[in-house]
């Protein structure tokens, strides 16, 4: 299996170099050279793995044997031992047709931790083994930035910098992130919103002398590794389902920069049967808008409760639209310039019934995200964050007669209790949440400007 960029001007690379590329050299994103297909026969015979198990048998798909079996196995062993549920990802059933796939048993309480925390022992692994430098750089807009910090600090031959929006994160996301004090993690907190992170550390990752120099890697979705870590628990969640090969089963997916959902797109070529793809945003809605209309347009960003969603520029928007446009890189390079020139690129005609086809999407109003976890609370006794509630807003909205849909479950409540506070519900923060308030932060509150921020990573990483 080979990897090759969107944009066409990458030479084909293994998969530990793809891992070590993370943003494409030609300012694309890699993907593989061929979809691998898992038959339906193989999905049955998976049914009664553990989600290591499967992991396993996912990512042998696609590394080539480049880490031998045995490497692989105790890699994945490491990354999950620290979770606190031995499933994983659990699954929980609210009713008779919704089920909601907890992704949030890891260290930092949300979802990246499940790409992450094997993430972080990957680029160890890669570090010891072929000597490379690995001086990660990634943008948050609080999970993401938690939970690769997690998976990495204190670990020998890596260091990391985040960039953060100041004051643009929930209290207990910036505690996670600043109160680590290993001296390879540097938080930068910037006076900007989740968008203006992405480009700058996406600025650089594209400055081929400066990435090359400072051995920049990446953590962030653009890097496929993340993409493959998140197809396993859609497998997961369909394979827990009991009588899953009978039913219509739909996926709704809290979203925000596209790279949980396009890792549903990816398990569904690969052969997984999910029968809707529902993306799930906030007032944030660049995707709904083009799901219904075709046009992809950055909007004005808005501050809402669901703040790791609050994103205008959907990174992995790039994958998709590779494949919708037949995987024809020209093309495909050819609308990103647009993008970059006129500030909105549209699809329409038998493209945008494409589009139409693999996805639903609703973006849930401030008010509705909020009803939505005043709602399960009282009729079902289970509280919800509120990117899940959006998760669930959208599940109302699409799920037919007859259908079942899994909602992601992407963070714990606890780090949201400025929502949860909203509508008057007390809830007791788990203990490693609550420790964190006692303890020293550690951060570096910088202006939107990026050379200002290339300063700060030349002291870091020299
Ligand atoms: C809690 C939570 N839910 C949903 C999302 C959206 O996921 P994605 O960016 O992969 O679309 C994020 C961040 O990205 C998140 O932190
Ligand atoms: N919500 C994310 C934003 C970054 O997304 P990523 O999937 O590209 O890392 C976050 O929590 O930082």
């Amino acid at each position: 299996m080979k990897y090759i960029s969107t944009r066409g001007h990458v030479e084909p690379k293994g998969f530990i170099d793809t891992v070590l590329m993370g943003l494409a050299d030609d300012g694309g994103l890699m993907v593989p050279e061929q979809i691998p297909a898992v038959s339906a026969a193989t999905l049955e015979e998976w049914r009664s793995l553990s989600y290591q198990e499967l992991f396993l048998k996912i990512f042998s798909l696609y590394t080539n044997d480049e880490i031998p079996y045995e490497d692989l196995k105790e890699l994945v062993a490491t990354s999950y031992s620290t979770f606190r549920s031995p499933e994983v990802t659990p699954l929980h059933q609210v009713n008779d047709s919704l089920y909601v796939l907890e992704l949030f048993h890891g260290p930092t309480f949300a979802f990246k931790d499940v790409a992450l925390q094997f993430m972080g022992e990957l680029y160890s692994y890669i570090s010891r083994k072929r000597g490379e430098i690995i001086h990660i750089l990634g943008a948050t807009s609080g999970d993401t930035g938690a939970a690769a910090i997690q998976g990495v600090r204190g670990k020998e031959g890596i260091k990391i910098c985040i960039l953060h929006p100041h004051g643009k994160v929930s209290k207990v996301q910036e505690l996670q992130m600043t109160t680590v004090d290993d001296s390879n993690v540097l938080n930068l907190s910037v006076h900007g919103n989740f968008d203006d992170c992405q480009k700058v550390i996406k600025d650089l990752f594209a400055d081929l002398d400066f990435k090359g120099r400072y051995h920049l890697r990446a953590i962030n979705s653009i890097n496929f590794v993340r993409i493959l870590a998140q197809t396993v628990y859609y497998f997961y969640a369909y394979l827990q389902v009991e009588g899953s090969a009978e039913k219509k089963i739909n996926i709704s997916v809290p979203s925000g920069n596209f790279g949980n959902i396009f890792s549903g797109y990816l398990a569904k070529q690969m052969g997984l049967p999910i029968n809707k793809l529902i993306i799930a945003t906030n007032e944030n809605n660049i995707l709904e808008r083009f799901v219904n209309t075709g046009e992809y347009k950055p909007g004005n960003f808005k501050s809402t409760y669901s703040p790791s969603m609050d994103i205008q520029v959907a990174s992995n928007f790039e994958r998709y639209l590779y494949y919708l446009l037949g995987e024809d890189a020209e093309k495909l390079s050819g609308y990103m310039s647009k993008l970059q020139s006129e500030g909105k690129i549209t699809v329409d005609g038998e493209l945008l019934a494409q589009v139409q086809s693999d996805f639903d999407a609703l973006g849930a109003k401030n008010q509705q995200c909020l009803d939505t976890i005043g709602k399960y609370k009282q009729e079902y006794d289970y509280l919800l964050d509120p990117h899940t509630a959006c998760g669930i807003a959208a599940y109302e909205a699409f799920s037919g007669n007859g259908e079942t849909t899994i909602t992601f479950a992407t963070a714990h409540p606890a780090k949201f209790d400025e929502a949860i506070q909203l509508i008057a519900i007390k809830q007791e923060f788990p203990a490693p949440i609550a420790a964190l308030f006692e303890m020293p932060q550690h951060q570096t509150v910088v202006e939107h400007d990026k050379e200002v921020i290339i300063r700060e990573l030349q002291a870091f990483y020299e």
